[in-house]
């Protein structure tokens, strides 16, 4: 881990009418972190994640990416500075085969010409154990495929930083030591991770650090066992007494 911020949040504001749903948030993430990112239903987690990636427009606030300003960029500009994404639920080109849904991230997104973009598709495809399933049409595969598909068509644009968004949810708990593994592969090959996640031993196997949303509030920020032994925390997200 090199110790620069790669990610710079700072007074992150978003409201749907009257709505606060991410109120004043900041934070950095350094570079090769596996930042996880917990908080009960409708805690802002999501919007977190689209006013990263773009998809949704910043109200206040400021997003930097290696000291870059990217608050005003659309999301296929910051997809070729190196921000990657999953979706909560799975978004596949359903028509398209595995490896084309790939090809559209790495040619469009990252840019990549003809040949650099299937050698790094086909190399992405046998890291997330899709590889036998090249040619099958993205919209007949399991969850656990598409999940899978998910995270591949992110890392097919090269990020350095990827965005993940509960890709644990509804697998089983062999499926999800699965994608705990790549995702742990994911980190040794030095891209930073931000992973929502309400699978908590799945996030906990992996994470560096946790922070915590409340009503679009940070209510907690530090070292994974820390976080989950905090008073507030156990109250607010898992429902215990202190
Ligand atoms: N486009 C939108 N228009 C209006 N309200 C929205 C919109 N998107 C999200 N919201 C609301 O914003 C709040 C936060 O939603 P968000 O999806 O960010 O929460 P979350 O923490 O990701 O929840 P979950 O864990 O259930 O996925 C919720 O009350 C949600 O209904």
């Amino acid at each position: 881990m090199s110790g620069n911020p790669l990610l710079s949040v700072q007074g992150l504001g978003k409201a749907f009418g009257a709505l606060r749903v991410i109120q004043d948030i900041s934070f950095d993430v350094r570079e090769g972190e596996v930042l996880g990112i917990l908080g009960p239903n409708g805690a802002g987690k999501t919007t977190l994640f689209n006013l990263i990636s773009g998809d949704l427009a910043t109200e206040t606030g400021e997003i930097c990416l290696s000291s870059e300003k990217l608050t005003n960029e659309p999301p296929h500009i910051r997809c070729r500075k190196g921000i990657g994404r999953t979706y909560q639920i799975p978004k596949p080109y359903g028509g398209m085969t595995t490896f084309e849904n790939l090809l559209v991230t790495a040619m469009f997104g990252a840019k990549l010409d003809e040949d650099a973009a299937h050698r790094s598709c086909a190399a992405v495809l046998r890291e997330c154990g899709l590889a036998d399933k090249a040619n099958r049409r993205a919209g007949s595969l399991t969850l656990l495929d598409r999940k899978r598909l998910e995270l591949a068509r992110a890392l097919a644009g090269n990020p350095k930083l990827l965005l993940l968004d509960e890709i644990a949810g509804g697998l089983t708990d062999q499926e999800s030591r699965e994608l705990v593994d790549l995702v742990r592969r994911i980190r040794e090959r030095g891209i930073t991770v931000l992973w929502i996640e309400h699978v908590l031993h799945a996030v906990l196997a992996v994470a560096s650090r946790i922070i915590v949303l409340n009503f679009g509030e940070m209510i907690a920020d530090g070292a994974p066992q820390m976080v989950i032994a905090d008073p507030d925390v156990r109250r607010i997200y898992m429902g215990l007494e202190a």
